[in-house]
């Protein structure tokens, strides 16, 4: 990595102006045609889950979550290691198909798709963010945000000229052309995060986005991620164990032993002491 200069934060206030509004060709949607579930009839969230069970083998990694995520709302899913939360993220975002339960976008069922929909679902209408961003490592910033956009339609031009567009409106101008190895952890994530929203996703998944940076880049990253996903409507789920980066998320729900439980219940990091308490306590030890 190179020790780069930060890049400037963003996007700042009123940037949803700034963010390209070119789409790439829409893809075929996967969605069933019929009529929205009537359990969500009424209100319909962006994207719920109900009475979600998946297992592996003797183990029980949901069991029998609900949860809904309005349109263009963030949501945190914290607990500790082990409580459920990779595993509801992959549910809901397609990637496992669960034991029993629904999950609904936009009201419409896609649990039962076949693993080639599930796929055309993920690469359509949703967006990734991981711990690591995941970046191609041999295609360069530029590259790597234009690809979601080309394997769902668009020409290459298209894609690269909204992907230059993403990639300025997220600070990251000037960095096209390099490779992730030649980007900071924070320049990566943002990469990702153009990457993520270069599809005009309904809803952008994110496990752990901040988990490799240090709490100031972190910061940085979760508020680029918050508000470039709220400027382009997508809902947003964000696995985090950091309180502080739950705290970005209009709404948060806390896992443990794959059940939903009340906020504020789990430490969300084991027996250690929790984000923010070591500097509370060394700051409150300073001889005054
Ligand atoms: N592919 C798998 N095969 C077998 N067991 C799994 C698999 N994925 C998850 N599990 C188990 O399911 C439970 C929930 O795991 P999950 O990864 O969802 O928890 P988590 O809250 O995301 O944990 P962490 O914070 O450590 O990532 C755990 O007991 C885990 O060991």
């Amino acid at each position: 990595m190179t020790a780069a200069t930060p890049p400037p934060l963003s996007p700042p206030p009123g940037s949803a102006d700034r963010l390209p509004t070119a789409a790439p060709a829409p893809a075929p949607t996967t969605l069933p045609a019929g009529p929205v579930t009537s359990a969500w009839a009424g209100d319909v969230p962006r994207l719920a889950a109900r009475g979600l069970i998946k297992r592996f083998g003797e183990t029980t990694a949901l069991a029998g979550v609900e949860v809904e995520i309005p349109d263009g709302a963030s949501l945190a899913v914290m607990g500790p290691s082990g409580s459920g939360k990779s595993t509801l993220l992959h549910c809901l975002a397609g990637i496992y198909q669960p034991d029993a339960g629904v999950v609904a976008l936009r009201g419409r069922e896609v649990q039962g798709l076949s693993e080639k929909e599930r796929s055309l679902l993920r690469r359509s209408q949703y967006g990734f963010v991981f711990q690591f961003g995941q970046l191609l490592s041999e295609l360069t910033a530029l590259e790597n945000v234009a690809l979601p956009a080309m394997l769902t339609g668009a020409s290459r031009v298209e894609a690269e000229t909204a992907a230059q567009q993403w990639l300025a409106a997220l600070g990251l101008a000037g960095t096209e052309g390099r490779r992730p190895g030649e980007l900071s952890g924070g320049q990566a994530q943002r990469v990702a995060v153009a990457r993520a929203l270069t599809t005009r996703p309904d809803v952008v998944f994110a496990d752990e986005p901040t988990g490799s940076l240090d709490r100031s880049t972190g910061h940085d990253v979760m508020r680029v991620l918050v508000e470039s996903t709220r400027a382009v409507g997508a809902s947003l789920v964000v696995v985090t164990h950091d309180a502080q980066v739950a705290a970005w998320c209009d709404a948060r729900i806390d896992m443990l032993d794959g059940r939903v439980v009340p906020a504020g219940t789990t430490t969300g990091g084991g027996v250690g002491p929790r984000t923010g308490e070591l500097e509370a306590i060394r700051a409150a030890a300073v001889p005054r």
